[in-house]
This record gives structure tokens, sequence and C-alpha cells, in this order.
């Protein structure tokens, strides 16, 4: 079977990515964060976007020239976390449309609970991409897929910048068609399912609530 899971090696994510995990990282300094890091990830998982040749004038001559071949792509953040990605991608990719899945982890059962859904009208026609800054025990990004599988996209990635490896098997397994993009594998969760060494709740820090 082809390859599904990309854990990320770029030197100026991994350097990004120990900053987001201080806690001393101010709110304002982790939002741009994690807006740089989805931007650098999303040029990996554009990676196979087909080309068509043109033929261009510059000023010297003519010359024949790789344009993206009008392929539709989604972004797909699952909120809240996830809407911390898309500035970062919409500076690479800024035609892209934008669904929403909105999801919170029940902190009693830890099962995500799904409170919005909004596509764009045309995602049967578009190459998905689902944005989560987190995949801890994997329920919310499997769920978020599920749904987004239902609208009948092209294709689905997944992209999160810090897992653990408890969702991603999880993820993995419960997808196994999907394409996920990590920025970093961390050890394990703990009792609380949290990511250890993980960044803390990427909302909270995301959006100042704690
Ligand atoms: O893999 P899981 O165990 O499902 O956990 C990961 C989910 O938890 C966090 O969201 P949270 O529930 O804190 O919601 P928020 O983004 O609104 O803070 C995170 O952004 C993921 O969506
Ligand atoms: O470590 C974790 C786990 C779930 N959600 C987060 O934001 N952080
Ligand atoms: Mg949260």
């Amino acid at each position: 079977m082809a390859k599904k899971t990309f854990i990320m090696d770029h030197p100026l994510i991994k350097h990004k990515i120990s900053l987001l995990r201080d806690k001393h990282t101010s709110t304002k300094e982790f939002r741009e964060l994690v807006s740089e890091i989805a931007m650098l990830m999303c040029y990996e998982a554009t990676r196979d976007l087909p080309l068509k040749e043109v033929e261009i004038e510059t000023p010297v001559a003519t010359a024949k020239a790789q344009i993206i071949s009008g392929r539709k792509i989604a972004f797909v953040p699952i909120l809240r976390a996830g809407l911390g990605m898309v500035e970062g991608i919409l500076n690479l990719v800024p035609s892209a449309k934008i669904g929403h899945v909105g999801l919170y982890r029940d902190p009693e059962t830890m099962k995500p609970v799904e409170y919005y859904c909004k596509m764009p009208t045309d995602i049967g026609e578009r190459d998905v991409v689902v944005l989560d800054p987190m995949l801890a025990t994997g329920g919310s990004a499997i769920d978020a897929i599920g749904l987004v599988k239902s609208y009948n996209p092209r294709s689905i990635k997944f992209m999160c910048i810090i897992a653990a490896p408890e969702g991603l098997a999880a993820l993995e397994e419960a997808h196994p068609d999907v394409e996920i993009y990590v920025g970093a594998l961390d050890d394990h969760l703990n009792d609380h399912k949290y990511i250890v060494p993980g960044l803390g709740d990427a909302g909270d820090r995301i959006f100042g609530t704690k």
C-alpha cells in the first residue's frame, strides 16, 4: 500500500514547533506560530497538485511554463483550534474554499460532540484537507473526516501539528484511505488524554481563553 502518513522533518517546522510547546510563549506568538507552521505543512501537503503546460511571453522569449491545472481545494478546520491554521494556509492557496466542522471533546467522556457543520456547495468537486493542530485520541479527527466523507469530496487529507501515537494509529485504522500530515509525533497520552509532552490545550492557547 502507498505511504499514507508523513511526519515532517523540515528544520523550520521543528524549530517553530519547539517554540509553540514552550509554556512561556504568548498568545500572540502562539497564534503566529500555528499559522506559520500550517503554511509550511501546506507546502508539503500540496506537493501532488497537478500541473499543466502553458506558453508565457517573457521579456526575452516564449517560455514553456507550468501552472497548477485548476484543481479545486477546500480546507476544513475543526473548530475551534483548527481555525488557527487557516490564515497561514490561505497565504499559499488564496482561492481555496473553507468548510467548518464544530466539535469539542466532552471533558467527562473525552468523546467528540458535534455542534456545527458547513461545507462549500461544490465540495463534491474538491480535494479536501481537514485541519486540527492536535490529534490526541483521534476521536475528533475520525468523526470530522467521517462527516466530510458524507459529502463525497474528490479526496481527503488530514493535517495536524502534533499527534499522539494512539490517535495516529486510531485514525490510520478508521480512515486508511486518508493521507495524514503530522508536524511532530509525540510520546503518549496522559490520564486526561492530553498529549505528552504536547503543548497544552491548543484552542485555549490560540484564543487566550485560559
Ligand atoms: O483527538 P482527540 O482526543 O479528539 O482530541 C483532539 C481535539 O481536542 C481539541 O479540541 P477541543 O475539544 O479542546 O476543542 P477546542 O478546539 O474548541 O478547544 C483539539 O483541537 C482537537 O480537536
Ligand atoms: O493535548 C491535547 C489534547 C487534546 N486537545 C488539545 O488541545 N491538546
Ligand atoms: Mg481545546
